[in-house]
C-alpha cells in the first residue's frame, strides 16, 4: 500500500504507552501470562526519543498515552525516583509532550499531587474545564497543533476510586457504580459476566462534566470543519480491546463521537497488547497503542504519525504496525 501521499506532511507527532518503569527485575503481569520488563523499558523510551530527536522531520509533538513509571515503584518508596529518571530523558527531546494519566499514575501519586507535577502538561492547552469552578480537578485539555486539526486530552479517571479521596464527590460515584457490577471482595478482580468485566478498580470512567465540556469542544470543531483526535489512556471501542480495559462509561464516549462530525481518530493504550477498529458507523479510526513495558527488549513499542489533508499515517516501530487512517 502506498502509505505516503507525494507531499509533505502538514505535521508530525510520535505516540508512546505503557512504559511502566521501575528499577526493579523483570516480573510478570497477574495472571502470569506475559512478562514485564520493568528496568529495559527505560531502554525503549530512549530509543524512541533518540529515534525521534535525530529523524530528519521531527515530531512536533509527543503523545505520552499513560502509566510511565509502574505502581510497583510507590512499595519501594522510588515514586518520585522513577519519575526524575524517566523524564530527565524526555527532557533531551526537542517535542513538547502531552502526558496522558493511567492508573499506575494514580498509584504513584495523588490526583493533587499529579496537578502540581510535570506530568500535567495542560500548560500547553489552549482550553480546558479547569477554569470551571468546581471542575477544577479535571486533568483534560484541548489543542490546535496546526489548523484546522484538534487534540483532546481526556481524563479517564476522572470517576475513579484512584486517586481521589475518599470525600470526593466522584469517589463515590465510582464506588456506586462499581458495587453495581462488581461484587468480588477485590474490587481490582474482574466480575465474571464479559458485560461487566470493565468494572475493576484498575479501570475509571468520564464524568459528565467532562462529557459536557468534550460536547463543547466537539461542536466548535464541527462549526469550523476541523479533523479531531481523541486521547486517553483507556479505550473505548470494544473492537479494539479487551472487554477488561474498557473505560466503564465507553459507550457515553462512543454516543458523543457518533454526535458529532469532526473527529476522526481515538487514540489509548492500557491494554498493553495493541489494537484497532475502523468504526463503521463513524468512519474513526481507534487505536490502542502496544505497550513498552511488555515488549522484549530487543524489539520497540513506538510510532510516529505523519498528518496528511485527508490521512493520518502511523508508521510503527518494533511490535507497533504501520496503519493508515483515511479520514471519511
Ligand atoms: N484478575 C485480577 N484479580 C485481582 N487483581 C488484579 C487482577 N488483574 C489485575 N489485578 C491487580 O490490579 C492492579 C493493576 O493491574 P496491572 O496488571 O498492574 O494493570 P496494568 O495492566 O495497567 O499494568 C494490580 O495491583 C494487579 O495486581
Amino acid at each position: 500500500m502506498d502509505l505516503c501521499p507525494q507531499q509533505p506532511a502538514l505535521f508530525t507527532f510520535g505516540v508512546i504507552a505503557d512504559v511502566q518503569y521501575a528499577d526493579l527485575d523483570d516480573g510478570f503481569n497477574f495472571t502470569r501470562t506475559r512478562k514485564r520488563y520493568y528496568r529495559s523499558s527505560l531502554q525503549l523510551l530512549k530509543n524512541a526519543l533518540k529515534s525521534w530527536s535525530e529523524s530528519a522531520v521531527k515530531p512536533d509533538f509527543i503523545l505520552q498515552l499513560g502509566d510511565l513509571i509502574d505502581g510497583f515503584n510507590k512499595l519501594h518508596g522510588a515514586s518520585q525516583r522513577a519519575l526524575d529518571t524517566v523524564l530527565r530523558e524526555f527532557g533531551s527531546c526537542p517535542a513538547k509532550v502531552h502526558h496522558v494519566w493511567g492508573n499506575h499514575e494514580f498509584y504513584n501519586f495523588s490526583r493533587s499531587e499529579l496537578m502540581r507535577s510535570p506530568l500535567d502538561s495542560s500548560l500547553y492547552a489552549d482550553w480546558g474545564p479547569r477554569g470551571v469552578p468546581g471542575e477544577d480537578d479535571i486533568y483534560a485539555y484541548q489543542f490546535s497543533p496546526f489548523p484546522g486539526f484538534t487534540f483532546v486530552v481526556l481524563d479517564a479517571y476522572d470517576v475513579s476510586l484512584l486517586g481521589r479521596q475518599q470525600s470526593n464527590k466522584q469517589y463515590n460515584n465510582a464506588m456506586n457504580l462499581i458495587r453495581l457490577y462488581n461484587k468480588n471482595e477485590d474490587l481490582n478482580c474482574p466480575p465474571g459476566l464479559q458485560c461487566h468485566s470493565r468494572f475493576t478498580m484498575f479501570n475509571g470512567g468520564f464524568s459528565q462534566e467532562q462529557l459536557d465540556w468534550l460536547d463543547s469542544v466537539l461542536s466548535v470543531a464541527d462549526e469550523k470543519q476541523e479533523r479531531v483526535t481523541i486521547v486517553s489512556h483507556l479505550p473505548v471501542h470494544p473492537g479494539c480491546t479487551d472487554s477488561v480495559c474498557l473505560a466503564w462509561n465507553h459507550d457515553d464516549l462512543l454516543a458523543m463521537i457518533r454526535s458529532h462530525s469532526c473527529v476522526v481518530c481515538y487514540m489509548a493504550g492500557h491494554t498493553h497488547d495493541g489494537g484497532y477498529c475502523l468504526d463503521k458507523d463513524t468512519g474513526v479510526h481507534h487505536l490502542t497503542v502496544d505497550g513498552v513495558i511488555e515488549t522484549h527488549p530487543d524489539s520497540d513499542a513506538y510510532g510516529t504519525v505523519s498528518v496528511y489533508p485527508d490521512r493520518m499515517v502511523l508508521r510503527g516501530n518494533g511490535k507497533i504496525m504501520d496503519r493508515v487512517f483515511l479520514f471519511s
